[in-house]
Protein backbone atom coordinates (compact mmCIF):
# COMPACT_ATOMS: atom_id res chain seq x y z
CA UNK A 1 0.00 0.00 0.00
CA UNK A 2 1.52 3.54 -0.68
CA UNK A 3 1.67 6.01 2.50
CA UNK A 4 4.17 8.49 3.67
CA UNK A 5 6.60 7.57 5.78
CA UNK A 6 9.46 8.81 7.88
CA UNK A 7 12.77 7.64 6.80
CA UNK A 8 15.45 7.07 9.22
CA UNK A 9 18.70 5.70 9.63
CA UNK A 10 18.40 2.57 11.42
CA UNK A 11 20.17 3.51 14.64
CA UNK A 12 17.81 6.19 15.47
CA UNK A 13 15.15 3.63 14.77
CA UNK A 14 13.61 3.01 17.47
CA UNK A 15 13.56 6.54 19.38
CA UNK A 16 11.96 8.06 16.03
CA UNK A 17 9.33 5.18 16.22
CA UNK A 18 8.64 6.21 20.02
CA UNK A 19 8.34 9.55 19.45
CA UNK A 20 6.24 9.45 16.52
CA UNK A 21 3.80 6.96 18.55
CA UNK A 22 3.58 9.21 21.28
CA UNK A 23 2.08 11.62 19.44
CA UNK A 24 -0.32 8.99 17.67
CA UNK A 25 1.44 9.47 14.24
CA UNK A 26 2.17 6.22 13.46
CA UNK A 27 -0.39 3.65 11.14
CA UNK A 28 -0.61 0.78 13.12
CA UNK A 29 -1.87 -1.05 9.97
CA UNK A 30 0.82 -1.18 8.46
CA UNK A 31 4.20 -2.40 8.56
CA UNK A 32 7.89 -0.34 9.14
CA UNK A 33 10.09 -1.41 6.56
CA UNK A 34 13.70 -1.89 6.60
CA UNK A 35 15.83 -1.27 3.49
CA UNK A 36 19.39 0.13 2.55
CA UNK A 37 20.29 1.00 6.17
CA UNK A 38 17.02 2.87 6.64
CA UNK A 39 13.58 2.30 8.33
CA UNK A 40 10.83 3.85 6.89
CA UNK A 41 8.39 4.58 9.37
CA UNK A 42 4.25 4.84 7.96
CA UNK A 43 2.31 7.99 8.92
CA UNK A 44 -0.74 9.33 9.72
CA UNK A 45 -0.25 12.73 8.53
CA UNK A 46 2.72 13.85 6.83
CA UNK A 47 2.22 17.63 7.79
CA UNK A 48 2.05 16.93 11.53
CA UNK A 49 5.51 14.93 11.37
CA UNK A 50 8.18 17.49 13.02
CA UNK A 51 10.71 19.27 11.03
CA UNK A 52 13.23 17.10 12.05
CA UNK A 53 12.42 14.33 10.09
CA UNK A 54 12.61 13.37 6.49
CA UNK A 55 8.68 11.93 5.43
CA UNK A 56 9.08 10.01 2.13
CA UNK A 57 6.26 8.40 -0.22
CA UNK A 58 6.52 4.42 -1.08
CA UNK A 59 4.87 1.46 -0.96
CA UNK A 60 4.72 -0.59 2.43
CA UNK A 61 2.76 -3.97 3.36
CA UNK A 62 -0.11 -4.16 5.20
CA UNK A 63 0.46 -5.77 8.86
CA UNK A 64 -0.65 -9.33 8.34
CA UNK A 65 -2.08 -9.75 12.12
CA UNK A 66 -2.91 -6.35 13.51
CA UNK A 67 -4.36 -6.96 16.76
CA UNK A 68 -5.82 -3.64 17.82
CA UNK A 69 -8.09 -2.82 20.76
CA UNK A 70 -11.06 -3.08 17.66
CA UNK A 71 -10.25 -6.64 17.06
CA UNK A 72 -10.43 -7.61 20.33
CA UNK A 73 -13.50 -5.69 21.23
CA UNK A 74 -15.65 -5.59 18.05
CA UNK A 75 -15.48 -1.99 17.98
CA UNK A 76 -13.63 0.80 18.07
CA UNK A 77 -12.78 2.05 21.38
CA UNK A 78 -11.53 6.11 22.26
CA UNK A 79 -8.76 6.91 24.22
CA UNK A 80 -5.53 8.82 24.45
CA UNK A 81 -2.25 8.43 25.11
CA UNK A 82 -0.07 10.62 27.56
CA UNK A 83 3.36 8.89 27.18
CA UNK A 84 2.93 4.83 28.79
CA UNK A 85 -0.36 5.58 29.88
CA UNK A 86 -2.79 5.02 28.16
CA UNK A 87 -6.47 7.60 29.18
CA UNK A 88 -9.89 6.80 29.14
CA UNK A 89 -12.62 8.69 29.28
CA UNK A 90 -16.07 6.57 30.15
CA UNK A 91 -18.90 6.30 32.19
CA UNK A 92 -19.63 3.10 32.63
CA UNK A 93 -16.93 1.40 34.81
CA UNK A 94 -17.50 -1.91 33.49
CA UNK A 95 -17.15 -1.25 29.87
CA UNK A 96 -14.10 1.39 30.90
CA UNK A 97 -12.70 -1.93 32.43
CA UNK A 98 -13.34 -4.49 29.15
CA UNK A 99 -11.43 -1.71 26.68
CA UNK A 100 -8.34 -1.74 29.80
CA UNK A 101 -8.01 -5.57 29.30
CA UNK A 102 -8.55 -5.11 25.01
CA UNK A 103 -5.69 -2.87 25.73
CA UNK A 104 -3.41 -4.87 27.40
CA UNK A 105 -4.13 -8.08 25.14
CA UNK A 106 -3.57 -5.63 21.99
CA UNK A 107 -0.65 -4.39 20.13
CA UNK A 108 -1.31 -0.66 21.81
CA UNK A 109 2.05 0.17 23.98
CA UNK A 110 0.69 0.70 27.65
CA UNK A 111 2.28 0.60 31.06
CA UNK A 112 -0.72 1.99 32.51
CA UNK A 113 -4.69 2.24 31.72
CA UNK A 114 -6.67 4.74 33.52
CA UNK A 115 -10.29 6.10 33.37
CA UNK A 116 -11.46 9.63 34.01
CA UNK A 117 -13.18 9.89 37.50
CA UNK A 118 -13.96 13.40 37.77
CA UNK A 119 -13.70 16.53 35.50
CA UNK A 120 -10.55 19.02 35.96
CA UNK A 121 -11.25 20.87 39.49
CA UNK A 122 -10.18 23.19 42.07
CA UNK A 123 -7.35 26.07 41.58
CA UNK A 124 -4.69 23.18 40.34
CA UNK A 125 -6.75 21.57 37.77
CA UNK A 126 -6.03 18.34 38.51
CA UNK A 127 -8.53 15.63 38.17
CA UNK A 128 -9.39 12.17 39.73
CA UNK A 129 -8.28 8.98 37.77
CA UNK A 130 -9.54 5.19 38.41
CA UNK A 131 -6.33 3.18 37.83
CA UNK A 132 -7.73 0.28 36.03
CA UNK A 133 -3.90 -1.60 34.45
CA UNK A 134 -0.65 -0.55 36.20
CA UNK A 135 -0.04 1.40 39.34
CA UNK A 136 2.26 4.36 38.06
CA UNK A 137 0.68 7.32 36.76
CA UNK A 138 3.82 8.89 36.41
CA UNK A 139 5.19 9.02 32.87
CA UNK A 140 7.30 10.91 30.38
CA UNK A 141 5.37 12.40 27.50
CA UNK A 142 7.07 13.54 23.97
CA UNK A 143 5.95 16.33 22.27
CA UNK A 144 7.20 18.31 19.25
CA UNK A 145 10.56 17.46 19.98
CA UNK A 146 10.02 18.28 24.13
CA UNK A 147 10.23 15.69 26.71
CA UNK A 148 7.57 16.48 29.94
CA UNK A 149 8.02 14.08 33.04
CA UNK A 150 4.64 14.69 34.88
CA UNK A 151 2.11 12.64 37.09
CA UNK A 152 -1.34 13.00 36.11
CA UNK A 153 -2.61 12.16 39.52
CA UNK A 154 -0.89 15.33 40.87
CA UNK A 155 -0.80 17.71 38.24
CA UNK A 156 -2.70 19.28 34.84
CA UNK A 157 -1.52 18.03 31.36
CA UNK A 158 -3.94 17.38 28.18
CA UNK A 159 -2.29 16.12 25.30
CA UNK A 160 -4.89 17.53 23.17
CA UNK A 161 -3.81 20.64 23.10
CA UNK A 162 -0.27 19.35 21.56
CA UNK A 163 -1.41 21.04 18.16
CA UNK A 164 -2.45 24.42 19.70
CA UNK A 165 0.89 25.02 21.73
CA UNK A 166 2.91 24.46 18.59
CA UNK A 167 0.97 27.42 17.30
CA UNK A 168 1.35 29.86 19.70
CA UNK A 169 5.72 28.71 19.81
CA UNK A 170 6.20 28.98 16.16
CA UNK A 171 4.98 32.88 16.74
CA UNK A 172 8.27 33.00 19.25
CA UNK A 173 11.22 34.73 18.47
CA UNK A 174 15.08 34.49 19.87
CA UNK A 175 15.74 36.95 22.83
CA UNK A 176 12.27 37.68 23.67
CA UNK A 177 10.70 37.94 26.95
CA UNK A 178 8.25 35.53 27.34
CA UNK A 179 5.71 34.83 30.35
CA UNK A 180 3.96 31.66 30.82
CA UNK A 181 1.33 32.87 34.06
CA UNK A 182 0.07 29.27 34.35
CA UNK A 183 2.49 27.24 33.73
CA UNK A 184 2.06 23.70 34.35
CA UNK A 185 4.72 21.33 33.88
CA UNK A 186 5.75 23.45 31.03
CA UNK A 187 4.77 22.45 27.74
CA UNK A 188 4.21 26.13 26.76
CA UNK A 189 7.54 27.28 28.81
CA UNK A 190 10.05 25.08 27.56
CA UNK A 191 9.10 25.45 23.71
CA UNK A 192 9.35 28.93 23.97
CA UNK A 193 12.96 28.62 25.29
CA UNK A 194 14.33 26.61 22.98
CA UNK A 195 12.90 28.92 20.20
CA UNK A 196 15.24 30.97 22.26
CA UNK A 197 13.10 33.07 24.92
CA UNK A 198 14.12 33.57 28.08
CA UNK A 199 10.78 32.67 29.80
CA UNK A 200 9.48 33.45 33.33
CA UNK A 201 6.76 30.73 34.34
CA UNK A 202 4.12 30.59 37.25
CA UNK A 203 2.28 27.75 38.64
CA UNK A 204 0.58 27.63 41.97
CA UNK A 205 0.95 23.35 41.85
CA UNK A 206 4.22 22.98 43.71
CA UNK A 207 4.26 19.50 42.04
CA UNK A 208 3.90 21.16 38.60
CA UNK A 209 6.68 23.73 39.42
CA UNK A 210 8.91 20.83 40.39
CA UNK A 211 8.03 18.83 36.58
CA UNK A 212 8.46 21.98 35.42
CA UNK A 213 12.44 22.63 36.51
CA UNK A 214 12.79 18.38 35.62
CA UNK A 215 11.67 19.05 32.73
CA UNK A 216 13.77 22.37 31.83
CA UNK A 217 16.66 20.25 32.55
CA UNK A 218 15.69 17.59 30.52
CA UNK A 219 15.43 19.77 27.81
CA UNK A 220 18.64 21.73 28.53
CA UNK A 221 16.56 24.84 28.64
CA UNK A 222 17.08 25.29 32.42
CA UNK A 223 19.53 28.21 32.03
CA UNK A 224 16.41 30.17 29.94
CA UNK A 225 13.69 29.22 32.68
CA UNK A 226 12.46 31.10 35.86
CA UNK A 227 9.94 28.81 37.61
CA UNK A 228 7.79 30.22 39.97
CA UNK A 229 5.71 29.03 42.85
CA UNK A 230 2.81 30.21 43.45
CA UNK A 231 0.25 32.83 42.70
CA UNK A 232 0.89 34.65 39.52
CA UNK A 233 0.13 38.15 40.75
CA UNK A 234 2.92 37.53 43.40
CA UNK A 235 5.40 38.89 39.49
CA UNK A 236 4.22 41.62 38.69
CA UNK A 237 6.49 43.54 42.14
CA UNK A 238 9.96 42.11 39.92
CA UNK A 239 8.80 41.80 36.74
CA UNK A 240 6.34 44.77 35.56
CA UNK A 241 6.78 46.26 32.19
CA UNK A 242 8.70 43.42 31.14
CA UNK A 243 7.17 40.78 28.98
CA UNK A 244 7.34 40.50 25.24
CA UNK A 245 4.58 37.50 25.50
CA UNK A 246 2.21 36.48 27.77
CA UNK A 247 0.43 32.81 28.14
CA UNK A 248 -2.74 32.75 30.06
CA UNK A 249 -3.84 28.98 29.44
CA UNK A 250 -6.40 28.87 32.66
CA UNK A 251 -10.19 29.09 30.84
CA UNK A 252 -12.74 29.97 32.59
CA UNK A 253 -10.91 32.05 34.81
CA UNK A 254 -7.95 34.05 33.27
CA UNK A 255 -10.24 37.70 32.99
CA UNK A 256 -9.58 37.51 36.51
CA UNK A 257 -5.98 37.91 35.70
CA UNK A 258 -5.97 40.86 32.99
CA UNK A 259 -4.88 43.27 35.24
CA UNK A 260 -1.80 41.28 36.23
CA UNK A 261 -0.98 40.41 32.52
CA UNK A 262 -1.41 44.36 31.68
CA UNK A 263 1.28 45.30 34.51
CA UNK A 264 3.64 42.68 33.29
CA UNK A 265 3.09 43.55 29.12
CA UNK A 266 6.21 45.67 28.20
CA UNK A 267 5.82 48.36 25.31
CA UNK A 268 4.55 45.72 22.70
CA UNK A 269 3.49 42.65 24.10
CA UNK A 270 1.86 39.70 22.30
CA UNK A 271 -1.04 37.99 24.90
CA UNK A 272 -2.22 34.51 24.45
CA UNK A 273 -5.57 34.20 26.24
CA UNK A 274 -7.61 31.07 26.61
CA UNK A 275 -11.19 31.20 26.95
CA UNK A 276 -14.03 28.85 27.00
CA UNK A 277 -17.40 29.89 25.90
CA UNK A 278 -21.17 29.41 24.12
CA UNK A 279 -20.23 28.75 20.14
CA UNK A 280 -22.32 31.22 19.56
CA UNK A 281 -20.57 34.12 21.16
CA UNK A 282 -16.87 32.64 21.31
CA UNK A 283 -14.67 35.66 21.17
CA UNK A 284 -16.46 38.87 22.18
CA UNK A 285 -16.31 38.06 26.23
CA UNK A 286 -12.47 37.73 26.16
CA UNK A 287 -12.09 40.65 24.04
CA UNK A 288 -14.24 42.77 25.50
CA UNK A 289 -12.31 42.14 29.01
CA UNK A 290 -9.11 42.30 27.79
CA UNK A 291 -9.86 45.82 26.31
CA UNK A 292 -11.81 46.95 29.24
CA UNK A 293 -7.97 45.97 31.04
CA UNK A 294 -5.60 47.76 28.52
CA UNK A 295 -7.09 50.09 26.34
CA UNK A 296 -6.58 52.85 28.91
CA UNK A 297 -2.80 52.50 28.54
CA UNK A 298 -2.38 50.21 25.03
CA UNK A 299 -3.57 50.39 21.90
CA UNK A 300 -5.36 46.48 21.62
CA UNK A 301 -5.11 44.87 18.19
CA UNK A 302 -6.27 41.18 17.94
CA UNK A 303 -4.72 39.24 15.66
CA UNK A 304 -6.33 36.31 15.89
CA UNK A 305 -9.65 34.25 16.86
CA UNK A 306 -8.60 30.43 16.69
CA UNK A 307 -11.02 28.02 17.83
CA UNK A 308 -8.80 25.72 19.92
CA UNK A 309 -11.66 22.52 20.54
CA UNK A 310 -14.29 21.30 21.21
CA UNK A 311 -14.92 21.31 25.00
CA UNK A 312 -18.52 20.82 26.09
CA UNK A 313 -21.61 20.73 23.97
CA UNK A 314 -21.76 24.00 22.19
CA UNK A 315 -19.08 25.17 24.48
CA UNK A 316 -15.55 25.79 22.64
CA UNK A 317 -12.13 26.24 23.92
CA UNK A 318 -10.75 29.46 22.04
CA UNK A 319 -8.08 30.98 22.10
CA UNK A 320 -7.87 35.22 21.09
CA UNK A 321 -3.72 36.07 20.04
CA UNK A 322 -4.04 40.33 21.14
CA UNK A 323 -0.68 42.74 20.34
CA UNK A 324 -0.56 45.42 23.12
CA UNK A 325 1.25 48.90 21.95
CA UNK A 326 1.57 50.79 24.68
CA UNK A 327 0.30 54.45 23.99
CA UNK A 328 2.60 57.96 23.94
C1 LIG B 1 -5.18 24.66 32.61
S1 LIG B 1 -3.70 24.42 33.50
C2 LIG B 1 -2.52 24.78 32.22
C3 LIG B 1 -1.14 24.24 32.47
C4 LIG B 1 -0.21 24.33 31.27
N1 LIG B 1 -0.12 25.67 30.75
C5 LIG B 1 -0.61 23.36 30.19
O1 LIG B 1 -0.93 23.77 29.07
O2 LIG B 1 -0.58 22.15 30.45
C6 LIG B 1 -3.66 25.85 34.53
C7 LIG B 1 -2.53 25.88 35.54
O3 LIG B 1 -2.62 27.12 36.24
C8 LIG B 1 -2.23 26.92 37.59
N2 LIG B 1 -2.79 28.04 38.39
C9 LIG B 1 -4.07 28.23 38.79
N3 LIG B 1 -4.18 29.40 39.46
C10 LIG B 1 -2.95 29.99 39.44
C11 LIG B 1 -2.43 31.22 39.94
N4 LIG B 1 -3.19 32.09 40.61
N5 LIG B 1 -1.12 31.49 39.73
C12 LIG B 1 -0.32 30.62 39.06
N6 LIG B 1 -0.77 29.43 38.58
C13 LIG B 1 -2.05 29.12 38.76
C14 LIG B 1 -2.78 25.54 37.92
O4 LIG B 1 -2.09 24.94 39.00
C15 LIG B 1 -2.57 24.79 36.58
O5 LIG B 1 -1.35 24.08 36.57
Amino acid sequence: MHASCVRVPTEEGEATRRHLADTDLIVESLDIVVEDGALYIPVTDPDAVPEEYEVVERDVPERETPTSPADVLGFEPSYERLGDVVILDEDDPARAARIADAIVESNVRAETVVNRASKVKGETRVRDWDVLVGDNTETVHREYGCEFALDIAEVYFSPRLATERHRVVQQVDAGEHGFDMFAGVGPYAIPMAKAGADVVAADINEAAIDYLRENAERNDVAEQITAHCGDVRELVADYEGRADRLVMNLPHTANEFLDTAVALAGEECVLHYYDIQHEDNRYAPGEAAIRAAAESNYNVTVETRHTVRSYAPHEYNVCLDVRLTRRD
